[in-house]
């Protein structure tokens, strides 16, 4: 099998984002492209490339390291998001990303994400880093994924007692006690007071956090907007959150950062806080469920905005590392 990426002396891509978090797209179906961090770069850069906060390739999961222990926990996980930070580094998980690869595959012919009710058990399984991730299509064309499990990565305790980490950002006056997430990849969340402190955030640089988390980390400044009524009659939060991604920098949304900030949220509100969290970000809104599984959902949209073919003699590839 030929991979289209490759099927000319150019590169074809598409670009796609989740609430403005922005996506080159390779079909790599055959799994021979060499993704060098170099050519992330040269791809994602938006003045001398396409331009994007990450860079997806479809790769069959065979064809990687990881492939044989996700099939082993479900065989119809074929396809694998090779998901690629803007300065080529690799992460686990990407939450925006992830419904974007849903339609992406759902273009290529490559699979169909059921629509489906919670629980109706109707999904399309993606390989990722963090494990298999599973997505459904719910009937306003949102796409719908069981996140996986997430944890506290300091503990209940410490998370409660405000002692996990301290954070702090350019244009704030004071360093913050912060909460560390594990949703398949790393999140510092911060609380501010108002959404006065969340604009006056300064976020062209990378907030300092203490003690320093090996291998970097996503930092969510968030203000909880409290709680409201939705239609069916269920209690749903609502956070507004600006993200710093580890590889990127400041972008407009990030799915994993929005699960995040809902569970820290929900974890500093205490019992009989909501499990449903609507979360704004600058480029929309997603929304955030706790499952009875004990697992965390994302939903939110995903779109697909242009097909291309890269020149690849024009496009600028640095040194390759
Ligand atoms: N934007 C993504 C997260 C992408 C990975 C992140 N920058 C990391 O390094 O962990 C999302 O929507 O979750």
């Amino acid at each position: 099998m030929t991979s289209p990426a490759t099927l000319t002396n150019g590169l074809r891509f598409t670009k796609g984002h989740g609430t403005e978090n922005d996506f080159v797209l390779l079909d790599d179906r055959a799994g021979l492209l060499d993704l060098t961090p170099a050519l992330v770069r040269a791809l994602a850069d938006r003045r001398a490339g396409v331009g994007g906060d990450g860079v997806i390739r479809v790769a069959p999961t065979a064809s990687l390291p990881e492939g044989a222990a996700i099939l082993a926990v479900d065989p119809s996980a074929v396809w694998f998001m090779d998901y690629r930070n803007a300065d080529g580094s690799v992460a686990e998980m990407c939450g925006n990303g992830v419904r974007v690869f849903a339609a992406y595959l759902e273009r290529l012919g490559l699979a169909v994400v059921p629509e489906g009710q919670l629980g109706s058990g109707a999904t399309l399984a993606v390989g990722t880093r963090a494990g298999v991730r599973r997505v459904r299509r719910e009937p306003n064309g949102w796409y719908a994924v069981d996140m996986g499990p997430w944890h506290l990565s300091g503990g209940a305790e410490a998370a409660l007692a405000g002692t996990d980490v301290a954070v702090a950002v350019a244009g704030l006056d004071s360093v913050r006690p912060a909460l560390r997430v594990d949703v398949g990849n790393p999140h510092v969340v911060l609380a501010l007071a108002d959404a006065g402190e969340l604009e006056g955030a300064d976020l062209t640089r990378a907030p300092e956090v203490r003690p320093v988390p090996d291998g970097g980390t996503n930092v969510e400044l968030v203000v909880p907007l409290g709680e409201e009524l939705a239609d069916d009659g269920a209690v749903v939060g609502r956070v507004r959150m600006r993200v710093h991604e580890r590889g990127v920098g400041e972008t407009r949304s990030c799915g994993t950062g929005a699960c995040a900030a809902a569970l820290a949220v929900r974890t500093w509100a205490g019992d009989g806080a909501p499990d449903v969290w609507l979360v704004e970000v600058p480029g929309g809104t997603v929304r955030v469920r706790l499952l009875a599984s004990g697992h965390v959902e994302l939903a939110g949209p995903a779109a697909l905005v242009a097909d291309g073919e890269i020149d690849l003699d024009a496009l600028t590839v640095g040194a390759c590392s």
